[in-house]
């Protein structure tokens, strides 16, 4: 999974790690501040204080000498820089990491990062590189590396909220709708949830809402046999909000905890299936509206997000076929595109191949820190 991405993101840390240096600091230790009387002072600095920040790549000064209270060629005074070695700050300069910035714009792009979202990690890591640090996620010691981890971790956790904790603590039955277009994977992913809640000991319902394609009520049974699942179903033609509706009534007749209505696949731009979508919205009112498309997708996939979402608004995504997904583009803009959550990956054929979009794990995938 993000097989491209993954060595992408190696080679800039990589390479960029060479030509940062890392103060020892402690970031997160408030003792570690330095006395504002010890700033003040004109004397020769403090042993704990004394480290040379890094410079052009040179390594940090262990020997105390009487040119660590100069200014540096940075334009940082010790006062400065004495304080943000003892805050946890870095000191890095900036024109250092132009070029490896420029290689990590090309690596996003190139595996399909969305403009907007490569240009937002792109700042994360400056500024958690020059500047004040801000670690969430436990260090890995390696600045650079903290550093996009930190700045990934960012844009793909935007609008995650505790999805089982949800369904489990919401009035039942739950009523989740899937939207997305054609052939992305959205009804296997409906079978793998049906799955997936079992496993957690919540009953489901399966809702054919996609009545506008043949073949569609076939599909959906032969999943809910496989499984030992109840579907809803009309014929062909017929109103999706009104299926949906039955099955609701059947979860509320038979205790069943959560419904799981298909949609047909759609365009955004087909009115009238977008229509459709607008009539379940205010008939059935649903707890959660999930976009399907596929990971490998890439762009498309981010577009079509946005498109559904602004359509009628979605409260999160899966995307699909992540297995086959070298480029990781769509995992990593999704969410912050659209504002809302990327829930779940599929990874591959079966049933129990869907996992939460858990992002510190995707993250540390992502970098190699599994
Ligand atoms: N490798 C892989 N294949 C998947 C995954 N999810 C679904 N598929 C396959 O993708 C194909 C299309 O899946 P469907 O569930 O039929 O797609 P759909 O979106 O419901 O299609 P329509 O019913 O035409 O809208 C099937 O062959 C699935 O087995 C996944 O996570 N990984």
């Amino acid at each position: 999974m993000f097989d491209g991405l993954k060595d992408k993101l190696g080679s800039f840390t990589e390479d960029a790690e060479e030509d940062v240096e890392v103060e020892d600091s402690e970031p997160d230790d408030p003792e570690a501040e330095v006395p504002e009387e010890d700033l003040d002072s004109e004397v020769q600095p403090d042993a704990d204080v004394q480290a040379e920040p890094p410079v052009d790549g040179e390594p940090a000064a262990t020997e105390e000498t009487d040119e660590e209270a100069e200014p540096t060629d940075d334009g940082r005074g010790f006062r400065e820089r004495a304080k943000l070695l003892a805050t946890g700050k870095t000191v890095v300069d900036e024109d250092d990491l132009e070029d490896h910035l420029e290689e990590l714009e090309f690596a996003l792009l190139g595996s399909d990062v969305e403009m907007e979202v490569a240009q937002e990690i792109l700042d994360g890591v400056e500024k958690n590189l020059v500047g004040e640090t801000r670690r969430r996620l436990s260090s890995t010691g390696n600045l650079v590396r903290d550093a996009l981890r930190e700045s990934l971790y960012d844009v793909i956790s935007v609008g995650q909220f505790e999805f089982d904790e949800r369904v489990t603590e919401s009035e039942k039955p739950v009523v989740i709708i899937f939207t997305g277009v054609n052939g992305v994977g959205k009804t296997t992913t409906i079978a793998k949830l049906s799955h997936y809640f079992e496993e957690r000991g919540l009953s489901t319902v399966l809702a054919n809402g996609d009545t506008f394609r043949a073949g569609a009520n076939e599909q959906l049974e032969q999943h809910a046999d496989n499984l030992g699942k109840k579907i809803i179903s009309h014929e062909q033609g017929s109103d999706p909000a009104a299926v949906i509706y039955d099955a609701v009534e059947y979860a509320d007749a038979n205790d069943v905890d959560v419904v799981l209505g298909d949609t047909a696949g759609r365009l955004h731009t087909n009115e009238g299936l977008m229509d459709q979508l607008e009539k379940i919205d205010r008939v059935i009112d649903p707890d959660m509206t999930l976009f399907v498309d596929e990971a490998v997708a890439g762009q498309d996939a981010v577009n079509r997000a946005t498109e559904f979402n602004d359509a009628a608004e979605i409260d999160g995504s899966i995307l699909t076929k992540a297995d086959a997904d070298q480029q990781g583009g769509a995992a990593i803009s999704v969410a912050y595109v659209t504002g809302k959550p990327i829930l779940f990956l599929g990874t591959g054929q079966d049933y129990d191949d869907i996992e939460r979009f858990e992002p510190d794990r995707i993250v540390n995938e992502l970098l190699g820190d599994e």
